[in-house]
């Protein structure tokens, strides 16, 4: 049973004066993209009866077959609570269909609630909760973004020296407007740099909360004069901004991943999830890091994991298991930065994960020393492998693995992996301002 049915949605917009639906779908790489209508059309609208161009959405369709459906999801009415008071604009999420009533197969919602159904069949719900970074930068006299900012503050730092205090709270207080349950915001180890953790919950519910906390983040702080990114890696020579992805998998609402016999106080299947990750890690490095600047973040130095390993005790390494046990025991991947598309995310590691659970994979022994300050030898002896160092090798590695290309569906595999090149190439034939200051005089 879902939480509103047809005749709540007419009367929230009615009760609440609303003017304007946004009807929400996110793109293959991670866009939000929305088509207004007003509350005339509504019925329409939850009559699965509004169509789009899908020839016009990146990745999409050909021309020739560009019409397609927008299925709304009740369940995610919500008002936009920086919008005015009076004539009210609020939004439902979407899924794509195509005209002949199918979801369309290039539709990221879609293909993560496959996998979430897989694994619903083997008596599991998924629970994920994302830490996302970003940065809040000033933007020049034509309104447009800068890396400038005027911030000192650093970890955990307290205000007054931070104008980017008043604004975090701004963004806490619209969040739990729209009903998140706020954590823990704080200032990051970057100047200018922040986070706000919002609580775990099943995954498409946290999935379609990502899509929602990075535009009411872009929101406030376009409200407050300020432009809040989520590149990855936006000023060389401090830390880059993660998206680490808390998961855990609950059976009867309890936690499968704790077992207090257990040394670490894991279970059999939690380790099987953990080897499934592990496998699977090179392979969806284009999804969880889906850009050429992904790969300047995923560097030795600020962070961010290089090493494909797994700890109770360290935070070196690509997984990394929280102290907190009984419900919260939970795996953290900390690869996953936040221009990726939460949905393909979420839907390649619990495809991951259940393919380590299905196929008794075997974990490798922990790394529970800082895998930065070993030799290339002692790594080599422990078999420790690198995560894909560009968007190139990270492409390369999602064809070579065929399960992760099953869990996308041969059209987003092929459109992801045709747009990623492109991007790629661009970016290789560019002469940048490094290349410059290193060789103009040298050579
Ligand atoms: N059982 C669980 N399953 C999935 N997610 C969970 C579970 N329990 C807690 N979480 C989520 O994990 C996230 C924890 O964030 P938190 O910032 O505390 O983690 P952290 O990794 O210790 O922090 P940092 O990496 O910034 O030092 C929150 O979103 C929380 O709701
Ligand atoms: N900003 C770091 C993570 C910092 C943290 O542990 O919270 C990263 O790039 O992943
Ligand atoms: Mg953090
Ligand atoms: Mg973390």
């Amino acid at each position: 049973m879902g939480k509103y049915t047809k005749q709540d949605i007419f009367r929230m917009v009615e009760e609440e004066d609303v003017e304007f639906i946004r009807l929400q779908f996110t793109d293959m790489f991670g866009v939000l993209k929305n088509v207004a209508i007003t509350s005339s059309q509504l019925g329409k609208a939850l009559d699965n009866k509004c169509m789009f161009d899908g020839s016009s959405v990146e990745g999409f369709v050909r021309i020739e077959e560009s019409d397609m459906y927008l299925y709304p999801d009740y369940d995610t009415f919500e008002i936009f609570p920086w919008r005015p008071q009076q004539g009210k604009v609020a939004r439902l999420i979407c899924d794509v269909y195509t005209p002949d009533g199918k979801p369309f197969e290039g539709d990221p919602r879609w293909i993560l609630k496959k996998v979430i159904k897989e694994a619903e069949d083997m008596g599991y719900v998924f629970e994920v909760g994302p830490e996302c970074e970003f940065f809040l930068f000033h933007t020049d006299d034509n309104g447009l973004p800068t890396t400038l900012s005027h911030e000192k503050a650093g970890y955990f730092d307290l205000g007054p020296t931070d104008l980017g205090e008043n604004v975090r709270r701004d963004m806490v207080l619209t969040l739990e407007d729209m009903g998140f349950e706020i954590e823990a915001s704080h200032h990051e180890v970057a100047p200018a740099q922040h986070e706000i953790d919002f609580k775990y919950d099943e995954a498409l519910k946290t999935a379609d909360n990502i899509m929602t906390f990075k535009l009411t983040v872009k929101t406030i702080a376009k409200r407050h004069g300020l432009y809040a990114t989520f590149m990855p890696k936006p000023k060389y020579g401090i830390n880059g901004s993660g998206m680490h992805v808390n998961m855990s998998l609950a059976k009867d609402g309890k936690n499968i991943f704790a077992d207090e016999n257990d040394t670490l106080g894991l279970s059999e299947d939690a380790y099987h999830f953990i080897a499934g990750l592990m496998k699977h890690a090179k392979g969806m490095a284009a999804l969880t890091n889906p850009l050429v600047n992904s790969y300047k973040r995923l560097v030795p130095g600020y962070e961010a994991p290089v090493y494909i390993a797994w700890s109770a005790t360290n935070r070196s390494p690509l997984i990394r298991i929280p102290a907190s046990r009984g419900q919260g025991t939970r795996v953290e991947l900390r690869n996953p930065d936040p221009s990726a598309n939460p949905y393909l995310v979420l839907a390649t590691c619990l495809a991951a994960g259940l393919d380590g659970i299905k196929n008794k994979l075997e974990v490798p022994a922990s790394v529970d020393c800082n895998i930065f300050e070993m030799t290339d030898e002692e790594r080599k002896h422990a078999a420790i492998e690198v995560i894909p160092e560009s968007l190139y090798d990270a492409v390369r590695y999602l064809n070579e693995d065929k399960f992760i290309c099953d869990v996308l569906g041969e059209h987003i595999t092929s459109k992801y992996t045709e747009a990623k090149l492109r991007e790629w190439n661009d970016y290789k034939t560019q002469v940048t301002q490094w290349e410059l200051d290193e060789y103009l005089y040298k050579f």
